[in-house]
């Protein structure tokens, strides 16, 4: 039987109650049988703004994926219109013939049509989305801290003239958190704009886990004026062994408005009586964290990898919405797979912003929407893409030009999971 195509839309329950199942079905997750929890994860996908659609075989749900609309905060602070990509699953039984494919060039049409400027998801596997013009375009750094070796001063607490750190409930971070994220996302290139939804999924006022939901810690740090600039949740186990303390505090998010309020932040969790273990959880790939301890080989990598993987899908838009290291010009060839997004355009770039037009000249850089996607963030160098074998140089030097104009002090990260 060859699958029928089309969007879940709040009008056919069953539509949507089958694609929840196919999500789970997909990810290898129990089947909900709740049938309020199905309502529930029904109910999450009418809200604005959100595409599901999937591969029926007459009632049946084989093949899923949701888009919705997102803010991506880009290089200079300001933001592009997103086409956020999720729920991808294909039943095992129906793996391999095509159904992604489908989905996927539709989805990214339909974006490219409706006018966004990138696509953007997080990818499970490697391997699955360069074919459709994604590229990793960020990174996180994951680290194990030993407190006790980490060299910092074990009577360490904040000055009563900082500010003030409380713990707080998740009533109130989803009361604070709302705003603070805003400003946070405002200065990291990378970030995403949070739904209420995801707000609550955080604070366990929605919770879809097979296990009851067990509230974390949640520590918010607001400055001398009483303004909240950091927030960090975390879970301890607690862990003890012949009369010593051997807890763990794994932390699950933490937002800082500035490098100084980070480091307070970790300060503040590697002080944490019986707590002598900090996982760090997905920290920026930059994080201050290990270069704020005295010793920073007491913080290892536990795991490195890409993050927020990027689609151009307008080129001259997403070139021109980013600010540049310093003024220059640099002639960008850009193939795509899917042909959405490709041309030559001569860039004119400024730390002011960037004015990307079609033309006809020689090109500096030739590369597929893949690599430019490590580039366009900052996180990437053409020298390296070019090395590689990833993008091609046309004039002399050309690579070294291009990374004049897209280097960037900090690198981009993407505190989300989506
Ligand atoms: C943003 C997110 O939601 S990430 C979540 C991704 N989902 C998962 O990891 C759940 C488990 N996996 C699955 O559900 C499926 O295997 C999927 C969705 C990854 C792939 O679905 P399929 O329908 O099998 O993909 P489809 O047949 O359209 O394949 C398209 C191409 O991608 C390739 N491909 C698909 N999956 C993979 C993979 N995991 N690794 C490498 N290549 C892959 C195919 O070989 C094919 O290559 P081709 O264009 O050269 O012929």
């Amino acid at each position: 039987m060859s699958p029928h195509f089309r969007t879940v839309t709040d009008d056919n329950p069953a539509d949507g109650d089958a694609w929840v199942r196919a999500v789970s079905a997909g990810f290898l997750s129990p089947p909900e049988s709740n049938p309020r929890g199905l309502a529930q994860r029904r109910e999450r996908l009418d809200v604005p703004g959100s595409r599901p659609r999937g591969a029926f075989e007459g009632d049946r749900c084989v093949a899923t994926l949701r888009s919705f609309d997102q803010r991506l905060t880009v290089v200079g602070g300001r933001e592009v219109a997103a086409n956020a990509i999720s729920a991808v699953t294909v039943l095992a039984t129906h793996r391999r013939r095509g159904l992604l494919r489908r989905m996927m060039t539709d989805d990214l049409a339909e974006a490219r049509e409706r006018g966004d400027v990138a696509a953007t998801l997080v990818a499970t596997e490697y391997p699955i989305y360069g074919r459709f013009g994604f590229g990793a375009a960020s990174t996180f750094t994951a680290w194990r801290v030993d407190a006790s070796r980490s060299g910092l001063d074990p009577k360490w607490s904040l000055p009563a003239n900082e500010g003030s750190l409380t713990f707080v409930d998740g009533a109130e971070v989803r009361k604070v958190g709302p705003e603070l994220h805003e400003r946070f996302r405002r200065g990291q290139p990378g970030a995403v704009d949070r739904s209420e939804q995801v707000w609550q999924l955080r604070t366990g006022a929605l919770w879809f886990g097979p296990d009851p939901w067990v509230e974390p810690f949640h520590v918010l740090y607001r400055d001398p004026a009483g303004v909240p600039q950091g927030l960090a949740t975390f879970a301890t186990d607690n862990a003890w062994r012949e009369g010593l303390p051997e807890g763990t505090a794994s932390v699950r998010s933490l937002l800082a408005t500035s490098p100084a309020v980070e480091a307070l932040l970790w300060r503040f969790l590697l002080s944490i009586d019986w707590v002598v273990t900090v996982d760090s959880g997905r920290t920026p790939p930059d994080s201050v964290l290990p270069l704020i301890l005295p010793n920073p080989r007491a913080a290892r990598i536990r795991e490195q990898a890409d993050h927020l993987w990027l689609r151009p899908l307008d080129l001259p838009a997403l070139l021109g919405a980013r600010s540049y290291a310093t003024e220059g010009e640099l002639v960008l060839d850009v193939r795509d797979p899917l042909g959405l997004a490709e041309g030559r355009y001569l860039l004119t770039a400024s730390p002011e912003g960037g004015l990307a037009v079609p033309t006809t000249r020689e090109p500096d850089l030739t590369l597929p929407t893949n690599a430019l996607a490590g580039l366009y963030l900052g996180d990437e160098s053409a020298a390296r893409l070019v090395a590689a074998g990833l993008a091609d140089e046309g004039t002399t030097r050309a690579a070294s030009r291009a990374d004049l104009l897209f280097r960037t002090g900090r690198r981009p990260w993407c505190p989300d999971i989506f």
